[in-house]
């Protein structure tokens, strides 16, 4: 049940034993109760003299001026006022009572009246009352006993809106600090999804060269522990550049994202596909030797003529045993390098026109060893 549905008693779980228990600790028996109630007819003639200097009172004090504000307000305050001294003198002082109480401490935390404001209010309010008693009872004995009996109402009453009082800011603390939980649980999700995205290539959503690099860095530490044998392969579109001049960056872009697709589609799931960048890419072949390394790019290369048969792709294998340590940065260089020499190969004249092999011819005279081919996307 929500707490909106529920009355303030319910809310504050105060019930009938618990409004007995509160008078029973204030020494505030029925007999008394009974007897104040009598005083009902003279607290009636002269409430409006009461509420008048109340009131007079009340706004010589400037924050409660501030509080009140207009005179419409100050008019409805008035009118409460004079049906609360009405029913501290009418009885019963039951659930209904403690709840009119209750919902005076609501209102007063709602509007914002300080605590020593509330208490300043309910001392001038006794004053009054005493006042009114002094003037109006005869037997000495006996109005010391009805001071004595409204003394200990008051306090009843006034424990009761400071009940309301503290439950009103322990929820307001409760609230805000769900807030702050929950702000902190996004903050921790964005953090890790940031962290994720540092990792990843927005274009194809593989591994970039930095999560590359801390793939392979962690599946070369797995492979040492393991005693096992670890593959990387290294991938490279031939003449990428052909396909952003001629068909356009888009075209290039489509089938780079295309690449990124067979390339997962043929790997393993244990495998690791990334792009190091630009046209190349690289993946991570755990559990895996050069001669299933070899079978899983030709494969690749296979898919990725069928797919664009005017194209091809090259790729390099690169095998580390577990047996002696290595690092990320020289495995990828080795299939790289690798990728480097099978490519060469690839663009023999036959397959190239004239022009082609001139560029190609002048490129390799100026760099002719695949080992001086240093690809700028390799991790250290
Ligand atoms: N469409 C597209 N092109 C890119 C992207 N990143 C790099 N490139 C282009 O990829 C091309 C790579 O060219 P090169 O390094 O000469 O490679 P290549 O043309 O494949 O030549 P070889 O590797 O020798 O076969 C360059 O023209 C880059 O501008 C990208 O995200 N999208």
């Amino acid at each position: 049940m929500r707490s909106i549905d529920k009355t303030l008693l319910e809310q504050m779980h105060i019930s009938d034993v618990e409004i007995e228990r509160r008078k029973e600790i204030l020494r505030l028996s029925d007999d008394d109760l009974t007897d104040l109630a009598n005083l009902h007819p003279l607290i009636n003639r002269h409430i409006d003299t009461i509420v008048e200097e109340f009131y007079a009172r009340q706004t010589e004090i400037d924050e409660i001026n501030l509080l009140i504000g207009d005179s419409e307000t100050l008019q409805r305050l008035r009118s409460a006022q004079r049906q609360y001294v009405l029913d501290i003198f009418a009885g019963p002082y039951d659930a209904d009572y403690v709840n009119s109480r209750l919902r005076i401490g609501l209102v007063h935390k709602r509007i914002g009246v300080e605590p020593k404001l509330f208490l300043a209010a309910m001392c001038t309010l006794k004053e009054i009352l005493f006042r009114i008693l002094d003037e109006n009872l005869d037997a000495a004995d006996e109005t010391q006993r009805f001071k004595s009996i409204l003394d200990k109402l008051l306090h009843f009453d006034i424990t009761l809106v400071f009940d309301t009082y503290i439950d009103t800011l322990l929820n307001e603390v409760h609230i805000a600090r769900s807030r702050m939980e929950q702000y902190a649980r996004n903050l921790e999700e964005k953090t890790k999804e940031l962290a994720a995205y540092a990792e990843k290539d927005a274009l194809t959503g593989l591994y970039n060269q930095r999560g590359m690099a801390a793939a392979l860095h962690r599946e070369i530490l797995l492979t040492e522990r393991r005693q096992s044998r670890l593959c990387v392969i290294y991938c490279d579109i031939d003449d990428f550049k052909k396909i952003n001049d001629n068909y356009g960056h888009h075209k290039g872009d489509e089938v780079l994202v295309a690449v990124a697709g067979l390339l997962h589609d043929c790997m393993r799931q244990s495998d690791i596909c990334c792009r190091a960048g630009g046209d190349e890419f690289c993946c991570i072949l755990p559990d895996c030797d050069e001669r299933g390394a070899r079978m899983m790019s030709q494969r690749v290369e296979n898919a990725f003529t069928s797919r664009y048969p005017d194209f091809s792709l090259s790729t390099g294998v690169a095998e580390f045993s577990g047996q002696h340590s290595t690092t990320a940065g020289e495995l990828v260089r080795a299939a790289d390098e690798m990728m480097y020499r099978n490519k060469q190969q690839r663009k023999q004249p036959s397959s190239l026109d004239q022009a082609d092999v001139d560029t190609a011819a002048s490129d390799t005279n100026s760099d002719t060893s695949a080992e001086a081919h240093q690809s700028s996307n390799q991790p250290d």
